[in-house]
């Protein structure tokens, strides 16, 4: 499958591999043979001579000077270039050296490179790793390459390395964490959207959690060196169990392999010899264990193949009570048959702690669903009401007078005129006339509270009997730090203020969390307490694990989940969801600037819920390990009309 075909970089569902290849290898003949036996999608390929510098060229006549390319542009059509092909550049390059010739000569090379990379339209250019520690003046020269740039993407080749836990690779000299080097080429390039990075897979792996830091990061590649592969029973390579994880874990995120250096195994001669005369690539061995590692991978459950189109897409939150849901929404809440299961089965406990058996077919239990849309939760209450044998009157409140349509036809249809009383009004104002055994709701947001169930259910309880049962009884919000640099970089593409400072739904995919979920702001119904107010504030502390080195908090992923009655509960809160359930996504809070962390220095943030006369927002900020500005300040970039 070639490069950037349906927007290729961005997809996970298929496969990309390359191999890495030297300035002597003949591209056009690799390309038409190993492209179409499937060998591999493009190669890595230096573009200029490694043996040219600039200060050496004769004469220094620059004018009649022709460039030491790999070969003419002509010997590619401009789409295999583009598909095909992406341009290693040259590693000797060190703009960061003492040597003022050696530093000259190396940002000469690399403008030039990157201007015929752009010439042969390339979709990308592999940087190599910086010498030292320090960088800053290639990551200027980067940054003034990237200003220039439309389509080319920059590849920064880092090691996958991190010491601690006995893991330094003997190639990783000097260097202590690997994500240390690429998080400052990065913040000196300002966090470019097209500069991302490919990482240099080892031998030897860091600790998980510092594995996991880099899902979140823009990783375009990973480069498996022919060392880093095992052998196995039968001579063949292969990868250890954590290097299998890894690579699964870089497809399902987008990122492709590519497969570098010499062959290392030597084949049982049978598969190495030419079947049907055709000449095998040296790398086919390794090649096809990466794609028989793409091919063992489990299928992507239905919903998530749906959802596919979502992942990592900023959505702006509902707003039920201020805005009017569309057919189209009711549809998909209702396609959510584990939602009303869970509602269905807390009725139903509810329903029985409230009647006894003896008094069932004397007794009428008074339920009032408040928010009742197109009707589920009335048809998961009467099930209720059926599967325990008690006897039930239903009130439908609903604000919407287009989903009261629908309502009204249901119940004709359903024949539960008798039953059922359909009420179009809002829930805050409507006047009862008598008062009920069960309120049950359904008015969450990904971030429990955001979509104003507790301002609702203020006013809905009105008509609760004093010993009446809400459904939910209670629902809590939870945030965890993350790194989710695609989310950051979409939120700055707006270039204002208000979108740093307002909550996004989002299926979050490429993210890595970085500390377990905390949680946030409760909320328990009912609440006759005249001094109750709906204010909030919470102050959090994350560690992260001690061995999962710095990372970049680029915002919080928020959840909720809610205690519907008793023990049955309903949420997305990672470590408890409701299995199978899709009908919210997380929330994300970005941070205007991103904030580095150390497992050494606590995170601390803080959360508030503000209440005005016609709205409520959150306000939220960072105090350490860097004071954060004051996010949504009297909600004037982000808020949830009353
Ligand atoms: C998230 S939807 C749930 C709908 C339905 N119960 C379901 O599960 O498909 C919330 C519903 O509550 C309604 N709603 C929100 N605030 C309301 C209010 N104050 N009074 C009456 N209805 C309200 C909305 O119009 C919407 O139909």
């Amino acid at each position: 499958m070639p490069l950037g075909e349906r927007g290729g970089w961005e997809r996970s569902e298929s496969r990309y591999c390359g191999v890495e290849t030297d300035f002597s290898d003949d591209v056009p003949s690799l390309l038409s043979f190993h492209i179409t036996t499937g060998g591999f999608d493009y190669v890595l390929a230096p573009l200029m001579d490694p043996s040219y510098r600039p200060s050496l060229v004769e004469g220094n006549g620059l004018e009649t000077r022709v460039l030491p390319v790999s070969g003419s542009d002509l010997v590619l059509s401009p789409s295999q270039w583009s598909s095909h092909v992406v341009g290693k550049i040259s590693s000797w390059i060190d703009l960061d050296s003492e040597d003022e010739v050696l530093r000259m000569d190396s940002e000469t090379t690399l403008k030039q490179e990157i201007a015929w990379a752009t010439h042969l339209s390339l979709q990308a250019c592999l940087l190599p790793t910086p010498k030292g520690t320090s960088c800053a003046n290639y990551a200027r020269c980067v940054n003034q390459i990237l200003q220039g740039l439309t389509t080319l993407q920059l590849w920064l080749r880092v090691p996958l390395v991190k010491s601690g836990g006995g893991s330094v690779d003997a190639t990783s000299e000097g260097l202590t964490d690997s994500w240390e080097l690429w998080n400052s080429f990065r913040l000196l390039c300002e966090h470019d959207s097209k500069l991302s990075v490919a990482l240099d897979v080892m031998s030897t792996l860091p600790s998980e959690n510092s594995l996991g830091r880099w899902m979140g990061e823009s990783v375009r590649a990973a480069i498996l060196s022919t060392d880093s592969f095992l052998t196995n029973a039968r001579g063949y390579p292969c990868l250890s169990k954590r290097h299998q994880k890894l690579i699964a874990g870089f497809f399902d995120h987008a990122v492709q392999v590519v497969v570098s250096g010499k062959p290392v195994h030597s084949l049982p001669k049978a598969s190495d010899s030419n079947t049907e005369g055709t000449q095998r690539h040296p790398l086919r061995s390794y090649l096809d264990y990466v794609a028989y590692l793409f091919q063992k991978m489990e299928p992507l459950p239905e919903q998530e193949r749906i959802e596919l189109g979502y992942r990592d897409f900023l959505q702006a939150p509902l707003q039920p009570l201020m805005d009017n849901l569309e057919a189209q929404t009711y549809e998909t809440f209702e396609r959510d048959s584990i939602k009303y299961i869970q509602y269905q089965r807390a009725v139903a406990k509810a329903l029985v702690d409230r009647v006894p058996d003896e008094k069932a077919s004397e007794l009428t239990t008074v339920l009032m669903v408040v928010g009742a849309g197109r009707g589920p939760l009335v048809r998961a209450s009467l099930q209720a009401a059926e599967e325990t044998g008690r006897k039930m009157k239903v009130y439908a409140v609903e604000k919407n007078p287009n989903a009261v349509v629908t309502l009204h036809n249901l119940v004709k249809m359903e024949g539960w005129e008798a039953i059922v009383t359909i009420i179009s009004c809002d829930m805050r104002f409507w006047s009862a006339t008598e008062k009920a055994d069960i309120l049950v709701s359904e008015l969450l947001g990904s971030f429990g509270d955001n979509e104003l169930s507790p301002e609702c259910l203020d006013g809905a309880q009105r008509f609760l009997k004093p010993d009446g049962i809400s459904i939910p009884s209670s629902y809590t919000s939870f945030i965890q730090p993350v790194t989710a640099s695609k989310l950051y970089n979409d939120v700055k593409a707006h270039k204002d203020l208000a979108h740093f400072e307002t909550a996004y739904v989002v299926k979050l995919h490429s993210v890595a969390n970085l500390a377990p979920s905390q949680s946030v702001f409760t909320f328990t119904h009912p609440n006759f307490s005249t001094k109750a107010n709906n204010q909030r504030y919470k102050k959090l502390r994350f560690n992260l694990p001690s061995d999962a080195g710095s990372a970049l908090v680029h915002g919080f992923a928020g959840y909720f989940d809610s205690v519907l009655y008793k023990d049955v509960h309903l949420g997305i809160e990672p470590t408890t969801a409701t299995p199978n359930m899709f009908s919210w996504f997380p929330i994300f809070f970005p941070l205007r600037k991103p904030v580095e962390v150390h497992p050494d220095s606590p995170l601390e943030v803080h959360f508030w819920r503000c209440c005005g006369s016609s709205k409520v927002w959150y306000e939220w900020s960072v105090s350490s390990p860097t004071p954060s500005p004051m996010h949504n300040t009297n909600g004037r970039s982000y808020w949830v009309g009353l």
